[in-house]
């Protein structure tokens, strides 16, 4: 029997040895040709496989860019939800459809194994934290990891993850929830929630032919991937909302969204620190989107980016409107995006990346703008909601009531 000091004796040897044979290996390294460096190194990868016969895919949330959302990696966790979730221990729920029903999906550091063409393959969940520079907050990114015996290689690359992300995005289709961004407090990236606005076009008070108008432009810009390729200019349109407080600004946003089943991201410009970080936010976005900037007016001194120290005017000064009050400019919010920022994410290089995206300003003040922000080529169209929009609608409806179609 070997008895406990022994065991220590043999176990301290052990360490010794590997001591003295890492020092030696690092000696080798530092003091021997690069050429023998690159041959041991060759055979030593060779080594490797021969005793651990396994290949490696990561497939991460980001692109290795880390700016633009990975389409593979959301179509890898729907497959894996439906097909794979409920092996796995740590699982996380989530519901779809207006909470109607909940789906499984693998909680981060799970394991699970799929079969395929007589193939075990194994995918693990995991995440990094990254941080960018040490100015920055620290972003978590996550991945899936894809392990498979290297004799499957041709089978899972050409076949098995061209059938996962297949099935994948059949799954988001049929799961699909639209979804509401947003990059408010103090975030560097977007987190979202369930998009569940009610408001339709329908819903909508506004002037008939107003309406069909704005209708009839936004079904146009979905159907017109074809026309923006063949004129040379990113997919992507431009909305200026204006009128004042309470007309209807952001209904008709939900409304529009709803109309094209796109996505919206709530852009708070005072929580986006510069010009660099608005490119990264607008990178991150997705197609069918529409980005909006509301009350664009307060957001920031995009006014005074041009004349600075603008005196204002006197009824400024003294009204109290909900407005004018809380403007947050550069120097209060600790932003420094600038107009020409702004322009450049409109329309510059960086806003053809995606396609199919609506921006839409919304102000309550359409004259303090830059018109450099609303000419347009930038700002498309320019609607102007007012009391009357509500008005109108409401006076047609009292004389539908009565048995009357028009007022005279
Ligand atoms: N044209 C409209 N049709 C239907 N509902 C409306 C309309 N205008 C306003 N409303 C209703 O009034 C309320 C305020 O509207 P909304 O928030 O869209 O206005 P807004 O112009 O965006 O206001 P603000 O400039 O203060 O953000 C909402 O509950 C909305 O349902």
């Amino acid at each position: 029997m070997i008895s406990t000091m022994g065991l220590l004796q043999s176990w301290g040897g052990l360490g010794t040895s590997i001591a003295s044979f890492i020092f030696m290996w690092d000696m080798i390294r530092r003091y021997c040709p690069p050429e023998l460096i690159r041959a041991s190194d060759k055979w030593t990868r060779r080594i490797r496989s021969f005793f651990y016969p396994f290949i490696q895919i990561s497939i991460s949330e980001f692109m290795s860019n880390n700016l633009k959302p990975h389409d593979a990696y959301a179509a890898v966790e729907a497959y894996l939800s439906v097909h794979l979730a409920k092996e796995a221990k740590k699982l996380r729920a989530e519901t779809v459809h207006g909470g109607g029903k909940l789906v499984l999906s693998m909680d981060e550091h799970e394991r699970v194994t799929d079969e395929f063409g007589g193939a075990k393959i194994q995918w693990i969940s995991g995440k990094i934290v990254q941080r960018e520079s040490k100015y920055l907050p620290e972003v978590e990114r996550k991945y899936y990891k894809v392990t498979f015996h290297k004799k499957y290689r041709d089978m899972v690359t050409d076949t098995y993850l061209e059938h996962v992300i297949k099935t994948g995005k059949e799954i988001q289709m049929r799961n699909r929830k639209r979804k509401l961004y947003t990059n408010g407090h103090n975030k560097t990236t977007w987190s979202h929630i369930v998009f569940e606005h009610p408001a339709t076009f329908d819903s909508l008070a506004m002037e008939a032919e107003k309406k069909r108008e704005i209708v009839d432009d936004l079904l146009m810009f979905r159907e017109s991937k074809d026309f923006y390729a063949r004129i040379g200019k990113a997919w992507k349109r431009g909305y200026l909302l204006y009128g004042p407080p309470g007309t209807g600004k952001s209904t008709m946003i939900a409304a529009m969204a709803n109309l094209l089943d796109y996505d919206v991201y709530d852009l708070e410009l005072t929580s986006v620190r510069d010009n660099t970080e608005l490119r990264r936010l607008l990178a991150e976005t997705s197609s069918k989107s529409i980005i909006v900037i509301e009350d664009i007016d307060c957001s920031l001194d995009l006014t005074g980016q041009r004349k600075k120290k603008q005196e204002k005017p006197p009824e400024e000064k003294t009204s109290k409107t909900k407005k004018e009050v809380p403007r947050k400019d550069t120097e209060e919010s600790g932003s420094r995006v600038t107009l020409s920022g702004l322009l450049n994410f409109i329309d510059g290089l960086w806003s053809a990346c995606s396609g199919e995206r609506i921006i839409v300003f919304t102000t309550n003040y359409v004259d303090k703008l830059d018109p450099a922000l609303t000419r347009r080529g930038r700002m498309d169209k320019h609607i102007e909601l007012s009391y009357c929009n509500l008005i109108v609608p409401i006076l047609g409806k009292e004389l539908l009531a009565l048995g009357r179609t028009s007022p005279v």
